[in-house]
């Protein structure tokens, strides 16, 4: 995670995001995002930066901080109580999507950050424990750490992810490649949590991986899993750790709250893993039955968690840095400082205004702020100093202008500007990993700077240039490489890093026009895709037009592109809903009936708005009356629930 506000999603992410099918512009998101500013959110882009950065933190790769996230939660509440995406358990996007039923409901948990509100969850269970005439003395609290792995649920036979609480996905190939339960305990022991050792971590995974989340990816990774993963799991690094048989510290509520600190404190300390709290739990079955649950959690557990670690630390200096766009990051070198675990010395501040206004300048005082294992950000400047503002571009020394809250080089021949588009360009191919910064730099000094000009160069110049003549002849095997395998056409069209031209929206527009097409397209026929606002495509059109001589000279050097496929074509072709006439009704769960309806319309369906004897489904989510649905049936009309159509979409 960057603070910068040039972070874009990545590949890998934008697949997952993908699969949200969420109708927002991811621009502004990703912004958003990039600033950790989200106090002027609308309502459905809250919403989606919460099923964004969930589905991310599932995949392993977490955006922000779990505090900004349950922050992100809070607001959501304030504005929306009965908001869908509160009521139930926040779900794993799964890039497969077959899906089996759990053999029990998995939910999340309750949470408190005060003792007081611990005292108040006290008092519940004590009147649950009255109103079934269960004596107060007899009710004891079972305290546990809070582990922060992989949830998953082992049946004794099949190992499930937890899914969306109610169906998961099947991963018992993680027992198969060689994984434990703990301390050699036995299958079956119903729900629990895949961890990895935090000593082994830190002395032998932490080369490889930046966090244990990556890991757990990899762990129940349907394709290959990583050696160094695979090391961890036969060392009996990586374990599964059903909760019966957790370090536990169990008593009556009184020694609870009357020794509260200290019991978390012993819990906290009491296993070597990644822990984000400790669960408190009623053990008495009746209670436990009485209290139920809500969708999303038990009433009888609750867990307890704290603030994240911050220190202020002294800005040493504030360096600029030019990036593709010649937008201008202020990066503040730091007094080296310790926070949870991890020195840090650097952090990108959000832009140049904030420097000035917020007086970041050598001997300035910022607030860090770090919780688990993501990277810090600046919470807020504590002591002010004199910033120093650039003038010039660090790169070429033009003179840098304002444009909004940046500063920017406007010199198209910026060497930085440059470099970076170079980077960007074999970063965004992927099929390669010669040309990173050290290489580029290198090429850039001998007047290398455009994309076609490195792939004219021969051994001899590479050789000429300084590179030893194994690192040469590798250099051109790789340049032939990324031109003979194969290589989407949106993620080719990524690579020349055109503003609003990410992976997302390549993919968008080749599913309706062909590659070379686009160059030809007009703003109004950008709008007229679904998911392209007005300004959006105004720059699109602007950027292809920019970059269209530099494309045809790399696009002629002949790569191996595959063509993205037509949605009319391919989609409706295959939809299982083409031709039907379908009305949804009710509230949905998943996503916004107008969602729905859109994505119906784009796999060939029609949508209507009341039922008929033409009707061919009737799409039923939450609170629709039971006369709707009868009236459909005899009108021989069949009714779908949400989670049936959407199986009945993943058909084929
Ligand atoms: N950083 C991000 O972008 C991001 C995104 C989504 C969620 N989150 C974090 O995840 C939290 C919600 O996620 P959640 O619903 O998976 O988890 P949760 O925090 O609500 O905890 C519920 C889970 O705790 C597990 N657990 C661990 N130890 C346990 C024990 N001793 N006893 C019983 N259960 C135990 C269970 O698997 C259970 O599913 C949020 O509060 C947020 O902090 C962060
Ligand atoms: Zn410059």
């Amino acid at each position: 995670m960057t603070t910068s506000e040039q972070f874009q999603f990545n590949n890998e992410q934008l697949a997952i995001i993908n699969l949200l099918a969420l109708d927002v512009d991811l621009i502004p998101i990703q912004e958003a995002i990039g600033r950790l500013e989200f106090e002027h959110l609308s309502e459905p882009a809250l919403v989606a930066i919460l099923k964004i950065t969930n589905a991310l933190y599932r995949a392993g790769a977490p955006l922000i901080t779990d505090h900004q996230y349950d922050a992100l939660i809070f607001k959501l509440k304030d504005i929306d109580p009965n908001h869908p995406y509160l009521a139930a358990v926040e779900p794993e996007v799964l890039a497969e999507s077959k899906t089996v039923p759990l053999p029990q409901k998995m939910l999340s948990t309750d949470k408190a950050y005060t003792f007081n509100e611990i005292e108040k969850w006290v008092d519940r269970v004590l009147k649950a424990a009255q109103e079934v005439k269960v004596d107060a003395s007899e009710i004891k609290v079972r305290v546990t750490p809070k582990l922060d792995g992989y949830a998953a649920f082992d049946d004794g036979t099949t190992l499930y992810t937890r899914g969306d609480g109610v169906r998961g996905q099947d991963i018992t190939r993680a027992f198969t490649r060689g994984l434990q339960v703990v301390n050699n305990g036995d299958r079956g022991l119903g729900p629990g949590e895949i961890v990895i050792s935090k000593s082994y971590f830190d002395e032998v995974l932490s080369q490889h991986f930046e966090n244990s989340r990556n890991i757990q990816a990899a762990i129940i990774a349907e394709k290959k899993v990583d050696e160094n993963v695979q090391k961890a799991i036969e060392d009996g690094a990586c374990v599964f750790y059903p909760f019966q048989l957790i370090d536990n510290w169990t008593g009556d509520y009184k020694t609870l709250l009357a020794d509260f600190e200290s019991i978390v404190e012993q819990i906290w300390n009491a296993v070597d893993y990644d822990i984000d709290g400790v669960i408190l739990e009623v053990t008495d079955e009746q209670v436990k039955a009485h209290m139920g649950a809500t969708r999303k959690h038990h009433r009888w557990q609750i867990a307890f968690k704290v603030n994240e670690a911050s220190a202020d630390v002294e800005v040493l200096s504030v360096v600029p840095q030019t990036s593709r766009t010649g937008r201008v990051s202020p990066v503040a070198l730091l007094k080296p400082t310790k926070l949870s675990g991890a020195t840090i010395s650097r952090a990108t501040v959000h832009h140049y205004k904030m420097v000035k206004n917020n007086g970041v300048g050598p001997g300035a005082v910022v607030r860090l702020v770090r919780s688990g294992l993501v990277i810090p950000k600046i919470e807020l400047v504590v002591k002010k100093a004199e910033p120093e503002l650039p003038e010039h571009c660090p790169s070429c020394n033009s003179v840098l202008d304002w444009v909004g809250d940046h500063l920017m080089c406007g010199n198209v021949n910026c060497p930085a500007r440059r470099e970076n588009t170079l980077i960007h360009f074999f970063k965004t191919l992927g099929n390669n990993d010669g040309f990173g910064p050290k290489v580029i730099e290198k090429l850039h000094l001998y007047g290398v700077d455009e994309i076609h000009q490195v792939y004219q160069l021969t051994e001899r110049d590479f050789v000429r240039f300084g590179f030893g003549e194994k690192t040469s002849r590798n250099l051109i095997d790789q340049l032939r490489a990324s031109r003979e395998l194969e290589i989407e056409d949106w993620r080719f069209l990524a690579a020349f890093g055109v503003n609003r031209l990410g992976a997302g929206n390549c993919e968008r527009l080749l599913q309706h026009h062909k590659l070379l097409a686009l160059f030809d397209l007009t703003v109004e026929q950008i709008v007229d895709l679904d998911g392209f606002a007005k300004l959006s495509a105004e720059a699109i059109v602007a950027g292809l037009s920019s970059i269209k001589d530099a494309f045809f000279e790399v696009y002629n050097l002949g790569f191996n592109l595959s063509e993205t496929p037509q949605i009319s074509e391919l989609e409706v072709a295959q939809s299982p809903i083409s031709g039907k006439i379908i009305v949804f009704t009710g509230t949905m769960v998943q996503g916004a009936r107008a969602d729905m309806e859109k994505q119906a319309k784009e796999l060939g369906a029609k949508t209507a708005k009341s039922v008929t004897g033409k009707t061919d489904y009737l799409v039923a989510g939450l609170k629709v009356g039971e006369s709707k649905i009868t009236a459909a049936r005899e009108k021989g009309v069949q009714v779908l629930s949400e989670q049936e159509y959407l199986d009945l979409l993943s058909t084929d």
